[in-house]
Order: structure tokens, then sequence, then C-alpha cells
């Protein structure tokens, strides 16, 4: 087993007695590595485990590290470092937590997928774009399901006023040379990451890509230290050509905790600086150069909406992650707020005295 195959070797120094290896595979605590050695089960040192306060501080599928091997190859491996993260996708945790949960990292191209047929949706588009544009991962559009297209050139045309100079990839998994373009625009050593919601053909795009290595998705047994048997869903994909395939759950649903809105409507941002106002809404103010745009007829009002609403949740997300953060510092340090309170009241009086 080679370890170039999981990806363009990272090149930051390595610390003498570890080795390099690369997360292909999460679950519960427990992580599924790739090294020039094969593959391991492994573990974080207790030494970052101490450190870690919120979920980015654990490693993730696709993340680089650094690993003490096991000397039997029954026992686990312990991941003592962490590589820098060349790209990162969050997603807000289920139910009530306000907190952000790492769902994968060093995705080279993440591939907005989205479907021709009646679930065509081009506001979707820009929420994606945002996501990508904040994650560090470059961005392609992939359009499926052509042949159920209501209007293919229309909607090309459509896409490509709002995605600028990110490639487009039209694919068509009912005709046999239906996914060339997509298959010939993935390059072996990288990694990509399809988003999408559910039902607009992931699943059939990355098992025609993998053809008869279709085995691939399938669950991988481990042993792990104890010599028991663990299964867990191979997350990392080698597809037959070379490239990879990050294919974590959470991929499949992020919100907009990390995004960056305004990157994806600069041509708003642009027409702003003409508002009268600095501080315009583009609601009703007087001189607004947005909404004289809309009346003109080369801003459409779905997409001031839609950068209107995106905008607004990404600020509120932006906002909970930041206290997430702040509250697990703070249980972590002192227990709890109150505590923190009364050490800083012990504090202040001390130097009183
Ligand atoms: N007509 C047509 N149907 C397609 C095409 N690609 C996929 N489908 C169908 O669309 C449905 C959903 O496809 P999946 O690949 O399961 O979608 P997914 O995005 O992986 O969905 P989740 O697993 O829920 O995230 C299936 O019934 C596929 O057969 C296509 O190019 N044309
Ligand atoms: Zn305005």
């Amino acid at each position: 087993m080679k370890l170039n195959e999981y990806g363009v070797t990272d090149t930051q120094p390595i610390v003498n007695g570890l080795d390099l290896a690369r997360v292909i595979a999460t679950s519960h605590l427990q992580y599924t590595i790739v090294t020039d050695q094969g593959q391991f089960q492994a573990q974080v040192s207790g030494r970052l485990a101490n450190m870690a306060i919120a979920p980015e501080d654990f490693p993730t599928v696709g993340d680089w590290v650094q690993v003490r091997l096991p000397g039997n190859s029954s026992d686990l491996a312990i991941i003592e470092r962490f590589n820098e993260r060349q790209s990162v996708f969050l997603r807000k945790a289920a139910g009530r937590r306000s907190d952000a949960q790492l769902v994968a990292a060093n995705v080279d191209w993440v591939l907005l997928t989205t479907a021709l047929d009646a679930n065509f949706n081009l506001r979707r588009l820009e929420r994606y774009l945002a996501v990508a544009a904040s994650s560090g991962a470059q961005a392609a559009i992939v359009l499926t399901k052509a042949d159920k297209a209501s209007d293919l050139p229309a909607q090309l045309t459509e896409v490509k006023q709002i995605v600028k100079n990110t490639p487009v990839l039209v694919c068509d998994a009912t005709q046999p040379d239906g996914l060339t373009a997509l298959a010939e625009f993935m390059q072996p050593g990288l990694s990509y990451a399809f988003l999408g919601s559910s039902g607009v053909g992931k699943s059939t795009l990355i098992n025609h890509l993998l053809g008869s290595d279709k085995i691939a998705t399938q669950a991988v047994r481990n042993s792990d230290a104890h010599g028991r048997h663990t299964t867990t869903s191979r997350q990392l994909i080698k597809l037959p050509n070379g490239s990879l395939v990050i294919d974590t759950p959470g991929m499949r649903e992020l919100g907009l905790v990390d995004a960056d809105v305004d990157a994806t409507f600069n041509d708003i941002k642009e027409l702003a600086k003409n508002c009268r106002f600095k501080d315009c809404t583009h609601q009703n103010e007087p001189g607004c150069a947005v909404q004289a745009a809309i009346s003109a007829g080369t801003l459409s009002s779905e997409r001031l909406t839609s950068y209107q609403r995106l905008l607004a949740e990404q600020n509120r997300n932006t906002d909970l992650r930041g206290k997430a953060r702040e509250n697990a510092k703070i249980n972590r340090m002192f227990g709890g707020k109150k505590q923190m309170k009364a050490f800083r009241k012990e504090v202040q009086q001390r130097k009183h005295r």
C-alpha cells in the first residue's frame, strides 16, 4: 500500500519517530488511517484530547495526521499531531445544540450537485457556493439528470450567470457516456466531495465512477486493539482512475455554519457601493442602487432575497458557533460560568488587598 495513493502527499515536516497518515474513516472517537505501512485503527493521544475544546480540534476524514504506529499490528495507532488543513467543512450539529460538527477536511474540489429535473433550484446553488467559498476547497457545479431537464440550454445560461467562472459539468446517468465530462474532470490524487440534497443522484454518480470496484463503498472490517471486529463504513473512497471521493454522511446536509455569502454575491456588493446610504438595506431607501438594478432588470429580485436570507442565516450561525466555543472553554477551565465569575471576583479582591 502506498500512502500517496490516498492524496497528494503533504509536505509539512514530520516529527522524528512519527509516521504520516491520512484519516479515511471515523466512527465515534476511533479512526481508520492509512500510512505507508498499511491500514490501522487509531485513537488520539491523551495530549491532543486534553487540548481539544471543540469538534474541529479532533481529526476528521481527509485529515493528514502524524501517528505513532503500534509494535503489534492488532494494537491501536496513536494520533499525535495534526497537519494544517487546506479546507474544512462544518455543519450545525443536530438537535438544539448550537455547536458545529466537523464533516471533512482537505477536500480539493467540492462538487456542488443539483438535478436538472423539477427540483432544479438556483437558490440552493447559491447556498452551496457560499459554503464552498469559505471552505478553502475549489468548487465545480455538477448538474445531474440531464435526461429530465426541462430546457437544458436555458438552465445552463441561468447557472452560468450565477456561478461566473466555476466549471459546470452536465451528467446523465442513463446514457453510457453520460458521465464522461465528470470522469475526465476528476484527477488522480485529488480529493473530491459531492455536496447536494438527497435524491440528486450522488450515490448513482459515485457508483458509476467506481464501475466494477463498487465493493469499495461497502463496509470495511477492522480488528481493534482487543481483537474485536469493528465495522466502519469507508468514507474516503479510491476511484479506479486514482481520484478520491470523500463521502461522509454529514457532507450531504451542510448548513451555513461556515459560509462566505458576500463572496458568492459580489455583484450585489458592487452595486451596493453606489447606494446613497452606507448602511442601505436595499428595501425602500431612496437612492438604492440595488433596487435600481432590479427595476432595470439587470438583477433579479429573487437573487436579492436569496442573498439577504443567506446573510441572516450566516450571521446567526457565526454567532452561535463563537458562543459555543466560548462556553466549551469556560467549562473546561472553570467548570462553568458561575465558577468563572467567582474566580474573577476572587482575583479582583486579591488585587485590592
Ligand atoms: N433520470 C435519471 N435518474 C437518475 C439519474 N441519476 C440518478 N437518478 C435516480 O435518482 C434517484 C436518486 O439517486 P441517488 O444516487 O440515490 O441520489 P443521492 O443524491 O445519492 O441521494 P441520497 O443518498 O439520499 O443523498 C435514483 O432513483 C436514481 O436512479 C439520471 O441521470 N437520470
Ligand atoms: Zn441599497
